[in-house]
């Protein structure tokens, strides 16, 4: 019976879960959508409860379709939406508030506040992180002031706190392990990357007591076993990063300089920067990609909170598509000369901007406008933004040669080709696009011993389909030029 390993990938908008043999390949999938909950401008929630159970039903249906083909799963890699914060009782793993979503704004006036008392050097040098309420330990702060009582029950010692994979690894193990990894860690801001500790000082700024916090693992490391009601017997958890350090690894970015850039809900660029820490001098983050054997390798990261949600906005909010993929076509139908364009800061501008209080703007539409221009519009601003994080890269004197893409929205092949030109920069797409969770499989691979090493992965990595930069400068220059323009025109009106 061959071997193989399963990996939960718990995303912004959907929990899937995919089961890969030991080549990379897919063996079964299963994934659920569940809902997003906007109880305020800015405010962004999920049911920890919905997440747990599309987790688990999914996992529980790639498990059963593999085994039914003669797999044997071996081991369970866990990937995950980052900073998504969750509070819960110890006993039986009952969340006591909704997830404070990455996205969400809520906690912008108490950043301001901790910048206004110079809070901001400490916490910039020692996470790599800036203050922004993107990062989790702010929401953490939040769930335990405004929720009643809370307070006084974590003193007592009876609340765990966690992002998405130390909440399911809590569920999964039936409450036995309180524990995350280290790159799951380093997006908390309380998290000091240099020491690989949680911090005292870092701690005491936020507020936040020392223990809720879980213990923190190396990525490939012994996260506990499943109760054995789940899959009809326990299966160990070896691999667990978050999202964007899995893709990372699914992409085979092991070099110093490789790159990457992963297009869901939003888009995230890392670039591995190996044992050194690399502090950006233009509002990047240093962030830890993955941590194998006690040693921690860094990446540099540039984080766009909205590339997919502006489609899943066009589809469910204005209803001006019935599905994401129609996007493609109805941008080739929009003339280069279209003049329309979008900033789609929905939930605040990420790097190298960090505003949370600016909001989405559409610009330029005249009588002629439809919405084929307004998709393209949308689909251009994604590739705007991302073109924004590579200059704030050049600034820091990194300057890639290709970049390797990955997640749902790159499926489109126009976006694709959009990106190429306007970062003049070949765009690799690989064939395997579920690099997040194959990135995850990857990690607990390795834990397992079935692989005996990165050569062993790399050696998997393969190009579906090169896009090779194409357009004249002039007119990219005159679109980047409208594009800041609209930046600022956005930013001025917040
Ligand atoms: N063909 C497409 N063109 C443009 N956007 C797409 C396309 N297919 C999916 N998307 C967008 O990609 C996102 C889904 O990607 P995925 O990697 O599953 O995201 P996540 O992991 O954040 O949940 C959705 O926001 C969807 O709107
Ligand atoms: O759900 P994604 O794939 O857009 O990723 C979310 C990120 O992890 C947030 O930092």
């Amino acid at each position: 019976m061959p071997d193989c390993i399963l990996a939960m990938d718990q995303g912004t908008t959907s929990s899937r879960a995919i089961v890969f043999d030991l080549n990379g390949d897919i063996v079964a999938v299963a994934q659920q959508e569940f809902r997003q909950i906007f109880p305020a401008d800015g405010w962004v929630e999920h049911d920890a409860n919905e997440i747990w159970d599309t987790s688990i039903k999914t996992a529980q249906a790639a498990f059963n379709e593999a085994e039914a083909k003669g797999f044997t799963v071996k081991a369970i890699g866990i990937t995950n939406q980052r900073e998504t914060s969750v509070l819960w009782e110890r006993d039986g793993v009952k969340p006591v508030h909704n997830a404070i979503v990455w996205q969400d704004r809520r906690t912008a006036g108490v950043c301001q506040r901790l910048k206004d008392e110079g809070h901001e050097f400490e916490v910039q040098d020692k996470t790599g992180l800036l203050l922004d309420p993107y990062f989790s330990a702010t929401k953490l702060a939040w769930l335990l002031e405004n929720e009643h009582g809370v307070r006084a029950h974590a003193a007592a010692g009876k609340l765990a706190w966690g992002t998405i994979d130390s909440f399911l690894i809590a569920k999964l193990t039936g409450g036995k392990r309180h524990v995350t990894d280290a790159t799951n860690a380093s997006r908390t801001s309380l998290f000091n990357i240099r020491t690989q500790e949680w911090d005292e000082s870092l701690l005491r700024i936020f507020g936040v007591p020392e223990n809720v916090l879980p213990e923190v693992l190396d990525s490939c490391a012994d996260f506990g076993e499943t109760t054995a009601d789940l899959f009809g017997r326990s299966i160990p958890i070896l691999g667990v990063a978050g999202d964007q350090q899995a893709a990372t690894v699914g992409q085979c970015c092991f070099e110093e300089g490789a790159i990457k850039s992963t297009y869901g809900t939003g888009c995230f660029v890392l670039m591995n920067t190996g044992e050194n820490l690399v502090p950006s001098k233009n509002r990047l983050l240093t962030t830890v990609a993955y941590r194998i054997g006690g040693k921690a390798t860094y990446a540099l990261e540039g984080s766009i909170f909205i590339a997919g949600a502006a489609v899943q906005w066009l589809r469910d909010g204005i209803k001006v598509l019935d599905h994401a993929r129609d996007s493609e076509a109805l941008a080739r139908q929009a003339g280069d000369d279209h003049g329309v364009y979008m900033v789609p800061a929905f939930t605040g501008l990420g790097a190298p901007h960090w505003d949370p209080h600016v909001r989405a703007a559409l610009f330029g539409m005249t009588r002629a406008t439809g919405r084929a221009e307004i998709v393209r519009a949308t689909l251009e601003s994604v590739c705007f933004q991302t073109h924004d994080l590579f200059s704030a890269m050049a600034e820091d004197g990194i300057s890639p040669k290709v970049l390797r893409v990955d997640g749902g929205m790159v499926a489109n092949d126009w976006l694709a080709q959009m990106l190429a030109n306007l970062l003049a920069l070949p765009v690799d797409r690989p064939k395997v696009m579920e690099t997040t969770a194959l990135g995850a499989a990857y990690l607990a691979g390795l834990q397992a011993g079935l692989y005996s090493g990165f050569s062993d992965l790399t050696a998997q990595w393969q190009r579906e389909r090169r896009f090779v930069p194409a357009g004249g400068f002039g007119q990219r220059e005159a679109m980047l030029g409208k594009w800041y323009k609209a930046v600022a025109a956005a930013r001025s009106f917040a």
